[in-house]
């Protein structure tokens, strides 16, 4: 999968932009030309994106309230329907989600106050480690070790088990406290209806991935508007560890995801999240669940930002095939076990790419 992602790098060059810790003070800064610096950019050559309505095969959307309050078929419908989109596309969108509108609002407006803060008071949480540390801000995925950057500035923050928080802004803790409470919720109720599609007790993900202990982590994005953004890249393409990734977006597009080997754009939304199948889920599946390959492109007309929920088993849950879906002869382990705290240091070792960490598992 990941040699023919269409990847290439074409100039690689860091000296120009040493000086700026994020993408954001690049872009605002008086010298800037408009013209971006060759480390940031890529080869995005040749690249067929298509629009969903122009595959018959639309992005699969899962009425959330009727696999908690459905009746008997329209639950077992809606199990079903969680069952397909899991396997064909790894992603789905997710409506009638009981996350009021406002504390989503609320929210993506306090993760603009906290890039909108001056940067040394974010270059704070600079040079700090998330699993370690709880709180990170940077630019890029990993500075040190990206081959070329990307025009992203991120913040992760662990929410669960601790709950952690900048200080600043203000208001800033108390939303992304009812936010997170909500979302892990919502994501654990949602691992029971993933669970049963796999023909598994309800409770079966939340019980083997300890999410009583569980690891939520809150990952913000924030891509400023790119004067080329058909050089750039937000995001490259990658999957994302834990078992699903809560996504939502300021109504500015950006997010691509990989789907029978052509990339779909998903068209800005509101009031809905975007599921992502991640790889713990495609371990623990035996590969029945396949996380899906996304990427964030960028545009030269807007701020774009993204909130990733992820929702991970606990740092010390050893995560592999379920015993019960697994069969010597028909059905092997396609995985290996691996601690998910070692899974996140291969990631935050490796390039992000394609699923280049989950192949590391793979037998
Ligand atoms: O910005 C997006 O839409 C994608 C973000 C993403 O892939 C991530 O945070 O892992
Ligand atoms: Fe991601």
């Amino acid at each position: 999968m990941a040699s023919t992602l269409p990847l290439a790098v074409t100039q690689k060059s860091k000296n120009e932009t040493t000086n700026f810790t994020s993408v954001k003070t690049l872009s605002e800064s008086p010298d800037f030309n408009n013209s971006i610096p060759s480390s940031y950019t890529f080869d995005n050559e040749n690249e067929i994106v298509t629009d969903p309505d122009e595959v018959n095969d639309p992005i699969p959307v899962i009425d959330y309230s009727l696999l908690v309050n459905g009746n008997h078929d329209q639950r077992t419908k809606t199990v079903h329907d969680i069952g397909k989109a899991c396997e064909e596309w790894g992603f789905f969108m997710l409506i009638n989600h009981f996350v009021p509108k406002s504390v989503m609002e609320k929210m993506v407006d306090q993760v603009f106050a906290f890039f909108n803060l001056r940067e040394e008071e974010k270059q704070e949480y600079a040079g700090k480690e998330v699993v370690a540390d709880s709180i990170k801000y940077g630019t890029s995925f990993n500075v040190s070790g990206d081959k070329n950057l990307f025009w992203r500035d991120f913040i992760k923050i662990i929410v669960h088990p601790q709950f952690h928080s900048p200080d600043k802004p203000s208001g800033f803790r108390e939303t992304s406290a009812e936010y997170s409470e909500r979302t892990w919720k919502l994501g654990r109720e949602l691992l029971k209806g993933i669970s049963e599609s796999l023909g598994l007790e309800a409770n079966y993900i939340d019980r083997t991935m300890n999410l009583a202990s569980g690891l939520q982590m809150l990952a913000a994005n924030l891509y400023p508007p790119c004067p080329q953004p058909e050089l750039a890249m937000g995001m490259p393409p990658h999957s994302d560890h834990g078992l699903l990734n809560l996504l939502i977006q300021n109504g500015v597009s950006g997010l691509q995801v990989l789907h029978n080997g052509k990339w779909i754009n998903v068209s800005s939304t509101s009031n809905c999240f975007l599921v992502l199948v991640s790889d713990h889920l495609e371990i623990m599946s035996n590969g029945s669940y396949k996380s899906v390959v996304h990427r964030a492109a960028v545009s030269n007309g807007a701020t774009r930002m993204s909130l990733a929920t992820v929702i991970a088993p606990s740092l010390d849950t050893i995560v592999e095939p379920a015993s019960e879906l697994l069969d010597n002869e028909s059905n092997p382990a396609a995985y290996v076990g691996m601690k998910h705290k070692d899974y996140i240091e291969l990631q935050r070792s490796n390039q992000l790419y394609g699923k280049s960490v989950l192949n590391k598992v793979k037998i």
